[in-house]
């Protein structure tokens, strides 16, 4: 039988042989030996306690990366409540990208009618997060709770799942905006693509499932040509990064609904824009420079011909919104299995009547009461498309959905909150 001592110490040729005859020798050996022990116990627990607190920084780090500063009883309690659905037969709607602009909107519509909304909002800096934080002050005077945190955060999303069983997600944050993906690519990826995946597996996890609505765009048809866009038209020629991961967002919707059973109707919006809308779009950015008496840049496309677009006005957005969350249909999953097929659908929002860029920028002079200045400039190899147009017979027939408002009464309610929200009195800032 081997001792202990040979245990631990196994015979090796060398430093450890331990002569058995000898009890000095023996006494040494047993003394030398328990120490050995308690050194590598000591060896051991160090090496412990590093690689947890290894663990614990790594976690750490994690979390200041996505700044977050959630948890504590007082911040589950105001999820709750804002959760708190209000009519027989309501949802329980989280919104991402509840700070931006169509975020807002829908939020704002779903509490109105009894909904319970929670939002998460990231409020990144890709444009001015002054007027994001306002739409928070909005939402909160709704009594809407907005977590500050991102959608890569998959700790974060988990728990708002563990607090409240959202009967539908309405993903809407996203690095938009065409041209901006040539400068800041990666912002594309970890929004439209990482983020989505880390959403799309809480929501395969969570019990029950939630079905999920999400914006996509009509960057997707990217180089198509056959007017009106319609669902069916093939979309695999994007023309910018931006559309290229919206349209990967299409892709991997559809894994998640054949997959794990997951109910998913994925929008195609059309270049919205509203009051509360943001600062980066062409009809926010020529109404600012305009009353500054700044130049604006007005792209043509080949041959001199006015790029065009499906300009869609975002109450009417919001209507095809909450007519997708109406008639979603259930997602069938549980446990993270699939147990039967679930409802997957694609459709346009747009107004169905595009406007040349240079008819915007008119009808903008008319409400501004002030003259623009033009720069035509040939369109840059940036990602832009000449013109959109929507065929909506398909949302017609399945939300119901029907735009009402032209371009001219769109802008004029714009311009109304534009001069109001920034101050402008005949013309003029007044802070
Ligand atoms: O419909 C969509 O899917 C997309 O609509 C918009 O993208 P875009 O149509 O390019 O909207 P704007 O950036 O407001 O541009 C509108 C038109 O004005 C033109 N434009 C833009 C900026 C400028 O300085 N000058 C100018 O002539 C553009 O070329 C374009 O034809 C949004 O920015 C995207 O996030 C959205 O997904």
């Amino acid at each position: 039988m081997p001792s202990l001592e040979d245990e631990l110490f196994p015979s090796t040729p060398g430093k450890f042989k331990i002569d058995r005859n000898h009890t000095m020798n023996r006494q040494f050996h047993r003394c030398f030996a328990s120490t050995s022990t308690m050194f590598l116990w000591a060896l051991f627990l160090v090496a412990l306690t590093a690689s947890y607190l290894s663990f614990q920084s790594f976690v750490d780090s994690g979390s200041r990366y996505f700044t977050a500063s959630w948890g504590g009883i007082q911040w589950e309690k105001q999820i709750r409540n804002s959760a708190q659905i209000r009519r027989s037969n309501g949802k329980s709607v989280l919104v991402t990208g509840a700070a931006g602009f169509v975020g807002t909107h829908v939020s704002l519509a779903l509490k109105k009618r009894g909904d319970g909304v929670v939002g998460i909002d990231n409020f990144n800096n890709y444009y001015d997060p002054s007027l994001k934080k306002a739409r928070k002050s909005l939402l909160n005077n709704h009594g809407i709770f907005i977590v500050e945190g991102d959608i890569n955060d998959a700790r974060l999303i988990a728990r708002l799942f563990d607090i409240v069983a959202f009967t539908h997600v309405m993903h809407l944050a996203a690095q938009a905006g065409v041209r901006y993906a040539m400068e800041n690519p990666h912002s594309y990826v970890h929004s439209n693509i990482a983020g989505l995946v880390t959403l799309l597996e809480a929501c395969k996890s969570a019990n029950p499932q939630p079905s999920v609505v999400w914006a996509s765009s009509s960057s997707v048809y990217g180089l198509n040509e056959k007017v009106p866009f319609s669902e069916s038209d093939r979309t695999d020629q994007p023309a910018s990064l931006y559309a290229a991961t919206k349209k990967a967002g299409e892709e991997i919707t559809h894994t998640y609904n054949h997959i794990y059973g997951l109910s998913i109707t994925g929008l195609r919006f059309f270049t919205v824009y509203g009051p509360w809308g943001r600062p980066d779009m062409a009809y926010f950015s020529f109404t600012r420079n305009i009353l500054q008496g700044k130049p604006i840049t007005v792209y043509r496309g080949k041959n001199r011909v006015d790029l065009a677009r499906d300009f869609t006005y975002i109450d009417d957005i919001v209507k095809g919104c909450v007519g997708s969350l109406d008639t979603s249909g259930k997602s069938t999953g549980s446990g993270g299995k699939k147990r039967g097929p679930a409802p997957y659908r694609i459709f346009n929002l747009g107004n169905t009547s595009p406007v040349t860029v240079p008819t915007l920028v008119s009808i903008l002079e008319r409400h501004l009461k002030v003259k623009a200045k033009r720069n035509f400039v040939d369109m840059p190899g940036n990602g832009d498309v000449p013109f959109t147009h929507a065929n909506i017979s398909l949302a017609q027939r399945e939300l119901g959905y029907k735009p009402t408002t032209d371009l001219a009464t769109g802008l004029k309610k714009f311009v109304k909150w534009y001069l109001s929200y920034y101050g402008y009195n005949h013309g003029k800032a007044v802070n």
